[in-house]
């Protein structure tokens, strides 16, 4: 694993957005994409950049289930107003929340995952060292599938919605096998918050207790980190 240490998410999205373009340039087709306040620096690189994404496909990990892509809570509406408004892609795949057959939800994305070989993956990481929304216990080779959302995680993301109530309790996510089929990935973590997560994701055993020391058996991960997020590494 690389590791990047920054002094601030500026920072930090510069460095991954030096990353995302060196790749793009050595011909990667296929991002795979991650939602939530990390990737956002990263985000506004790639929309100030004059970068073309026309001829890019992207596919993200991870939605609520439950909500339309209109809602302005969801997954489809963050990448919309984050990204894909200001620079298209030529396809954009993001789970379909608003589908309740979770078993035609999920396979339907695994067909796109298996059509879209990802490139580059990006990710951020939960407080529990969850990656998309594969919750601590998540098998390590998982596909696509609905997934229960953990309180830690319930309770992380309530600062989007009116009320913890409104927090949706499922989500689509991505599984880890198909994360770690990607042949690059990013990790993006920034806070003391993540701290915990990302030293034992690095230093820590091979576990399932924590969904992103799988990535340890990845060929090709950087890890973007400010100093606070850093603050636990050996
Ligand atoms: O980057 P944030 O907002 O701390 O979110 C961390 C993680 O939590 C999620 O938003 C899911 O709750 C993931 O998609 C994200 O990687």
């Amino acid at each position: 694993m690389n590791i990047i240490k920054v002094k601030n998410t500026e920072m930090g999205g510069k460095e991954a957005f030096k990353l995302v373009k060196e790749d793009l340039e050595n011909g990667a087709k296929v991002l795979g994409l991650a939602t939530g306040s990390s990737p956002i620096t990263l985000y506004n690189e790639m929309t100030s950049s004059d970068l073309d994404f026309s001829n890019i496909t992207s596919v993200n990990l991870d939605e609520y289930v439950g909500l339309d892509a209109d809602n302005e809570q969801s997954y489809h509406y963050f990448m919309k107003d984050h990204l894909f408004n200001k620079k298209p892609f030529k396809n954009s795949y993001v789970p379909d929340g608003s589908n309740p057959d979770a078993e035609a939800a999920t396979k339907e994305y695994d067909k796109i995952i298996e059509e879209n070989p990802i490139d580059l993956q990006i990710l951020g990481i939960g407080r529990n060292g969850h990656i998309g929304f594969n919750e601590p216990g998540s098998p390590f080779d998982g596909t696509t599938r609905k997934v229960g959302l953990t309180e830690s995680t319930i309770e992380a993301n309530t600062r989007f919605f009116e009320d913890e109530k409104d927090v949706p309790r499922f989500a689509y996510s991505m599984g880890i096998g198909s994360i770690m089929k990607a042949k690059k990935i990013i990790l993006l973590a920034y806070g003391e918050a993540k701290a915990d997560a990302i030293a034992a994701t690095v230093d820590g055993p091979v576990t399932e207790d924590c969904p992103a020391s799988a990535l340890q058996n990845h060929p090709d991960v950087t890890i973007i980190v400010d100093d606070a997020a850093a603050s636990k590494l050996k």
